[in-house]
């Protein structure tokens, strides 16, 4: 379970360009629940994201995952529980490396240093099962840097490797925003299945009003730092795409030009 409770996040504070990117923002998320995030450029979708992470630390307010306090913890003390997959497919995986090599820094994720080696034949093995699985024929191309791979392969093996060292909690963060249309529900399906069958905990951050509906429990809308929206259940079975693109206007007080966007 994570629990958030009247987290506040300022930046720059007193500062002429002081931000309040959080106000006030307070959820309780059960194990194994999978929340959509919107909200317009700037709500605070990935401060929050940031918060539960550690590399955001609150200025208020307190941050539960489990049983434990972690408000005060940074990204390393955390990184056994909270994996991130993030917008650009460059950022949570490092190019040079094989996909082999990614997956082994990735299963050691939150471990401290050791002399252990990382890639023995029985890790070599599970990793090449388990992008086997993927269905992409990147099991035949362990030794291949990653930046030869497409950006939806990379997202698909950064998925993988989010899992490898046992993490509870999934944070995604528009992690299809840069595929195309067909890769991107490719990962969306692959993300489901990963996080059902693992029984994730998982924020994810969408600008698609139609992803936010379509996957997961549970959809929250940020605006101004505090939520505004809060469904679940028969509630959001209800709600439309036009509903939300409505509030969407009626938030910001203004018409959107981009409502193809928010529907793809
Ligand atoms: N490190 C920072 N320093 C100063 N201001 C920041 C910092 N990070 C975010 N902000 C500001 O905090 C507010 C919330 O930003 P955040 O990135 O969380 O929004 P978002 O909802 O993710 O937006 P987008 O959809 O554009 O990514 C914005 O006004 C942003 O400019």
């Amino acid at each position: 379970m994570i629990s958030v409770s009247d987290i506040k996040v300022v930046f720059g504070r007193g500062t002429p360009l002081e931000k309040k990117a959080l106000n006030g923002v307070s959820l309780t998320i059960a194990e194994g629940e999978f929340v959509t995030v919107i909200g317009s450029n700037g709500a605070g979708k990935s401060t929050l994201l940031g918060v539960l992470a550690g590399d955001v630390i609150a200025t208020e307010g307190r941050v539960t995952i489990g049983t434990v306090d972690v408000t005060r913890q940074g990204t390393a003390q955390r990184a056994g529980r909270v994996a991130r997959v993030f917008q650009d497919p460059l950022t949570g995986s490092c190019g040079a490396l094989s996909i082999e090599e990614n997956l082994a820094l990735a299963a050691r994720r939150g471990e401290r240093r050791g002399l252990a080696p990382a890639l023995g034949p029985s890790r070599r093995a599970r990793f090449r099962e388990r992008i086997a699985e993927l269905n992409l024929g990147l099991e035949n191309r362990m030794g291949d840097r990653m930046d030869l791979l497409s950006g939806g392969q990379r997202q698909a093996v950064s998925l993988v490797m989010a899992t490898l060292a046992g993490s509870d909690v999934l944070l995604l963060d528009e992690h299809t925003a840069a595929l195309d249309p067909g890769m991107a529900e490719f990962v969306m399906t692959l993300t489901e299945k990963i996080v059902s069958e693992r029984k994730l905990t998982t924020l994810m951050v969408t600008h698609s009003m139609r992803q936010a509906l379509d996957y997961g429990h549970r959809t929250v809308m940020l605006h101004g730092g505090e939520i505004v929206l809060d469904v679940t259940g028969d509630s959001r079975k209800t709600l439309q795409v036009e509903d939300l693109i409505a509030m969407f206007r009626k938030m910001r007080g203004q018409t959107l030009d981009d409502d193809a966007l928010l529907i793809g």
